[in-house]
């Protein structure tokens, strides 16, 4: 058997997914919410797609840990019967000390607790998970897949920043990016849709989720991402500025009466389409563009200029493009956010079909007309069987 269990701890959320990695299959998957802060949702959902829905207060991971293995206990699948034979974590940053998915021990524990400076609201969440899922599956091998590790192939242009050496060196500052599980899978995926090898091919892969990077993909390997040190560079994101000029932030914690949290909570929390068009979600934000509303109308416009301008500037660092792919909640639904990207962009050879774009399917496809010279796909992510693809390859090692 070839099950795993994945596990993404968020800061107030447990996602967790039981997989066959040899069959392909998704044996149940779930999800605990609003841990740490009231009764909140959770859902277990079973092999036939059949979904419990629970009012549960969990008031730490532990708790969340219990609340599923109860699930599973009550609706099944029968972890007697599909026992895990490795459970996989995503964990958001793995510095520079992590390029490859890696078996946990209490050294990585440690590891990974040091790096939450890093990767303050990410990291933490990420260990209480492991954490509890050890507590609950002792006996197994636990492996943390980072964000990070796809993109230690960048080169040093691409991840440095133009800070004085000592001081980025001295506190670790530079480029690391994040959704790397994503870019590899959906790079892959797409080079499989186009029966190439993804060793020829250039891509742009375009990872617009509720946190949203830009990947410039050449042969395989990340070469530039847009997220940065932590996940608040690049795109505008649901509640996250992406981009912005640093002085931004000098100038609110001089002249702005704000404090460092108030300037964190405001750039990672209260920014993105939610501050400048009222919706974090995008689909409240189209709907609400669509009925005339002019600020999330201009959101959407900042939005995909913000996206337009890193299709550019990988187009110009990769010298050449063979695809431009769309993944994540946003890339894979939000048919006008990708319209409103692509417009304008024939001159460098893409041309969008607009009802292939219009059209709605849980599929890979391409959106593209057949006289482009650009490739254009949509490809569905799937970072959890990912994670288990790579947990099993660790543990089988
Ligand atoms: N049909 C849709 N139209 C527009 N946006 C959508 C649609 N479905 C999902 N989204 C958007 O996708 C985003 C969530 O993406 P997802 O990849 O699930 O995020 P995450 O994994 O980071 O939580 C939300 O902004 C949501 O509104
Ligand atoms: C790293 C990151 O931004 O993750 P998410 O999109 O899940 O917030
Ligand atoms: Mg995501």
């Amino acid at each position: 058997m070839s099950v795993v269990l994945v596990v993404n701890s968020g800061s107030s959320s447990l996602k967790y997914r039981l997989v066959d990695v040899e069959a392909g299959s998704v044996l149940a998957s779930g999800l605990v919410e609003r841990i740490g802060a009231g009764p909140g949702p959770a859902a277990h959902t079973d092999a036939s797609g059949s979904t419990i829905r629970d009012e549960f207060e969990a008031r730490d991971h532990h708790d969340a840990f219990a609340w599923m293995l109860r699930a599973f206990e009550a609706h099944g699948p029968s972890l007697a019967e599909f026992a895990p034979v490795a459970v996989g974590h995503r964990v958001v940053q793995g510095g520079a000390r992590f390029f490859e998915p890696t078996v946990i021990t209490e050294l990585v524990k440690l590891d990974i607790d040091e790096l939450s400076v890093l990767a303050p609201l990410h990291n933490p969440a990420n260990l209480a998970g492991i954490v509890a899922a050890e507590r609950a599956f002792p006996t197994v091998p636990h492996v943390a897949v980072f964000d990070t590790a796809f993109h230690q192939s960048m080169p040093p242009a691409a991840y440095l920043y133009a800070l004085d050496r000592e001081v980025a060196e001295r506190h670790r500052i530079r480029r690391y990016g994040f959704h790397g599980t994503s870019h590899r899978y959906v790079s892959r995926a797409a080079a499989e849709f186009l029966g190439r090898p993804v060793e020829e091919l250039k891509q742009i892969v375009l990872h617009l989720g509720n946190g949203a990077s830009a990947c410039a993909v050449d042969g395989g390997r990340s070469v530039e991402t847009s997220m940065g040190m932590t996940p608040l560079e690049g795109l505008v994101m649901g509640t996250r500025t992406g981009d912005l000029d640093p002085a931004v932030v000098l100038h609110l914690l001089r002249r702005g009466g704000m404090g460092v949290d108030d300037v964190d909570a405001l750039l990672n929390r209260r920014s993105g389409i939610l501050g400048l068009g009222g919706h974090g979600d995008m689909r409240d934000l189209t709907v609400a563009a669509a009925a005339g509303d002019e600020r999330a109308a201009t959101a959407l416009e900042v939005y995909a200029h913000r996206v337009r301008a890193y299709v550019g500037a990988y187009a110009a660092q990769l010298g050449r493009v063979d695809a431009i792919v769309f993944t994540a909640g946003v890339g894979e639904n939000a048919a006008v956010v990708r319209e409103l990207v692509l417009a304008g962009l024939e001159g460098f050879g893409v041309e969008v079909d607009a009802a292939r774009n219009a059209e709605r399917s849980r599929a890979a496809r391409r959106i593209s007309a057949g006289s482009s010279r650009v490739e254009v796909l949509v490809v569905p992510t799937d970072e959890e069987f990912e994670i288990a693809r790579q947990t099993l390859e660790v543990v089988a090692r």
